[in-house]
């Protein structure tokens, strides 16, 4: 099985989901650790500074993974992958979380809390956490297109 350090963070907007899907990796025996780049229960932090928290840890390899929410999961998105090395999706159901681990070997899940159910993503992360990027998979050489465009 593999063992994930994953990441969470969210903005106002998001908070409640990244407390449950928090809770959820905590407990799940494929994370080996959970941090959380905020915001607090009390403090208010725009989506840009957490996303871009998250992903530098991802990319300093402080972390394997994060989940990312926001209200759309679109902003937390765009400001991710604004760190070099970063693939960032939004994706709200099972077929494209599926596709972006092994299409797009991509490192960071985000998700809106007002526009996917609780449940579904809730489910989505315990998918996305048993999907592994295969490197001898045709999709690897469209992933590193992607890579030496950043120069990565
Ligand atoms: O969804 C968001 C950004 O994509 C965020 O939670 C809310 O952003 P806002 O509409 O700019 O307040």
């Amino acid at each position: 099985m593999p063992e994930w350090r994953i990441v969470v963070g969210s903005d106002d907007a998001g908070f409640d989901y990244k407390e449950i899907i928090k809770r959820d990796l905590e407990g799940n025996a494929a994370v080996t650790s959970v941090a959380d780049v905020g915001v607090t229960a009390d403090g208010h932090t725009n989506y840009p500074a957490v996303a871009t928290a998250a992903a530098e840890m991802v990319a300093r390899g402080d972390a394997d993974r994060a989940i990312l929410i926001c209200g759309t999961g679109l902003g937390v998105a765009i400001a991710a992958n604004k760190v070099k090395g970063i693939r960032a999706v939004t994706a709200h159901d099972s077929f494209s979380v599926e596709r972006s681990i092994l299409s797009n070997d991509a490192q960071i899940l985000c998700m809106g809390q007002r526009v996917v159910g609780i449940e579904q993503a809730r489910r989505n992360v315990r998918e996305w956490l048993g999907y592994v990027f295969d490197p001898s998979s045709a999709s690897n050489d469209k992933v590193r297109e992607i890579c030496s465009y950043e120069g990565v």
